[in-house]
């Protein structure tokens, strides 16, 4: 028995564009963004790869990119799961901030430690800063649980244990599972499924919108470790640009 597990980080958005970081402050796709989404349903399409069910995270640009690349799969119908432990790292006091001024103010190994350090959270986000989610309804149920700052580790930790009693069990059932959700709690799944060490997760980047699919062993161990693109040119030219990012 081999499990079909396809990740979607969502499409571009209107901070990525602008360069600023982004965490859990809830901003949508863009044009190229929904373009983006709609290419990734193509693609599961032209692969044949037809989800069963999705998992998305809480927050808009997982959903709408979901949302689109099911809808150009005809697939609009299939039953949807979400959770807030899918959602992008927090990423605390740098929520709003530009990504290139934070590089020229604080230096590219602070700036490197804060992006992509394993366990070093930012400083954390006051819960009275326009960009704070303390107040979102949408997390009420978390009460002292709602993170102000995360690192990676902190993703895993809450990542995992929904990847356990949900995700897996999907799999476990026959299904094929598309997840869509983030940069970094994707980075924090693969991280998990490659068995990648802390220090050389530092430069594995997921890029926006093209589908990662991995076939896993009844262990859930990859047989493709590493996951396929399915588009390896646009993936490998996208890559660099999300660890170029900051640098003008
Ligand atoms: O700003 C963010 O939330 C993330 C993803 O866009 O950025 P980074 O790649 O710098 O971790």
């Amino acid at each position: 028995m081999t499990y079909k597990l396809i990740l979607l980080r969502h499409g571009h958005s209107d901070w990525n564009a602008k360069n600023l970081f982004t965490g859990w402050v809830d901003v949508d796709l863009n044009d190229q963004g929904r373009e983006e989404a709609v290419r990734g349903g193509e693609l599961l399409v032209e692969n044949n790869i037809l989800p069963d069910v999705l998992y998305t995270s809480l927050l808009k640009r997982a959903i709408n990119t979901a949302n689109m690349a099911l809808d150009k799969a005809n697939r609009g119908w299939i039953p949807v799961k979400r959770d807030w432990r899918l959602n992008e790292r927090h990423y605390g006091a740098l929520q709003g901030k530009d990504k290139a001024q934070t590089l020229a103010e604080f230096g590219e190994e602070q700036f490197m430690e804060w992006r992509r350090s394993y366990d070093t959270p930012p400083p954390p986000l006051s819960d009275d800063s326009e960009f704070s989610q303390a107040h979102d309804p949408r997390y009420a149920d978390l009460g002292d649980a709602l993170p102000r700052t995360e690192c990676l580790k902190d993703v895993l930790v809450r990542l995992l244990p929904y990847w356990e009693s949900d995700i897996k069990e999907d799999l476990k059932a026959g299904k094929t599972v598309l997840v869509t959700a983030h940069g970094n709690s994707l980075r924090a799944l693969v991280k998990h499924l490659d068995g990648i060490s802390d220090e050389a997760i530092a430069s594995l980047n997921i890029p926006t919108g093209i589908p990662l699919v991995y076939e896993l062993d009844e262990d859930f161990k990859p047989i493709n470790p590493g996951g396929t693109y399915l588009d390896p040119d646009a993936a490998a030219q996208a890559i660099l640009a999300v660890a170029n990012q900051g640098k003008k």
